[in-house]
């Protein structure tokens, strides 16, 4: 089994991939912290004959991982944010300090869709742009819809937004704290991210395929007006495409992966665009 390690700042997914078939075969996420246990964290690592690790948490989290990994499993592989991989340059003046989980995103993207825009609905709100021919022009950091409720400090952290309920509710003027906490930092992080979108496509003149992925994912999806699609495991897919272990992988496929979106008509965007600055 290949194991799949995604450590963000709150929380840690992992998923188990089967090396022959390439299917997973399991998958959780546990609260980021100093030690993983193993048979109670994460499945036992005796099945286990690779891994393969995205981390944005602090260097001691995964230093301790990476040795406990060491211990059991045979190969260890740590993405890292280079200058340039798969076809994509990284546009950060230093390009090791870009989150990983960014460059991943943008290489998995890339890969996917030709040039695109990789937004990550997490603790923070990415938003990271990559053009048809491979440069990476940079991106975006919002505070996460969590996160923007907890710095309210209102009381209402522990009322998440219900990712099944009308979108449009959403936009109403909330007639509680609650909701208008609630609908409030909504209308924060897709208005931001729709923006961002289209002033980026319209600067650079071309409409990107969108992308979305992360814990908030469906929940901001559902109140993005621009055509996209969501992709859960869009991190793990750059993980896949940097350390191709399976058969699968080697012949370039990503487990998961949508098909490729369309890009809305640049047009649309910009009119879009025009009709903000109008009001
Ligand atoms: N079971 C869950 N536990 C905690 N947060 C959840 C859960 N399910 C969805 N969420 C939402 O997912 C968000 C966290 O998303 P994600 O797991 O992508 O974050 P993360 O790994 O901490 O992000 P980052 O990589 O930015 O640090 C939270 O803001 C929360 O609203
Ligand atoms: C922004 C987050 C927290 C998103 O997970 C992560 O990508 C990170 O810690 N990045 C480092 C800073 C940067 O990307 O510029
Ligand atoms: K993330």
């Amino acid at each position: 089994m290949i194991l799949d390690l995604d450590i963000g700042n709150t929380l840690s997914k992992w998923r188990l991939k089967e090396v022959e078939s390439s299917e997973i075969r399991s998958r959780g996420a546990v609260w980021t912290r100093e030690e993983w246990r193993p048979g109670a964290d994460i499945p036992d690592l005796d099945v286990v004959e690779a891994v393969r690790i995205s981390s944005v948490a602090r260097r001691e989290v995964l230093e301790e991982t990476v040795a406990l990994l060491r211990r059991c499993v045979p190969r260890v592989y740590v993405a890292r944010s280079t200058r340039q991989a798969l076809g994509v340059t990284n546009g950060y003046d230093q390009p090791w300090q870009l989150g990983v989980d960014r460059w991943l995103g943008a290489l998995a993207g890339y890969q996917l869709a030709g040039g695109c825009c990789a937004v990550d609905c997490g603790s923070a709100i990415t938003v990271d742009f990559v053009l048809p021919g491979g440069s990476h022009v940079g991106g975006y950091i919002v505070p996460g819809l969590r996160l923007m409720k907890e710095s309210l400090k209102l009381g209402t952290r522990n009322v998440a937004i219900d990712p099944e309920g009308e979108a449009d509710t959403l936009l109403t003027p909330g007639r509680s704290t609650v909701d208008a906490v609630n609908h409030g930092i909504y209308m924060a992080a897709t208005s931001a991210v729709q923006r961002i979108y289209s002033e980026v496509c319209d600067q650079y003149g071309v409409a990107l395929p969108l992308l979305l992925t992360g814990g908030d994912a469906r929940v901001v999806s559902r109140g993005m007006p621009a055509a996209h699609v969501v992709w859960p495991d869009m991190v793990y897919g750059g993980l896949e495409i940097c350390f191709p272990l399976t058969r699968a992988e080697r012949a370039g496929r990503m487990s998961g992966a949508p098909s490729a979106p369309q890009a809305p008509a640049l047009e649309k965007v910009r009119a879009g665009l025009a009709f903000t600055s109008l009001l």
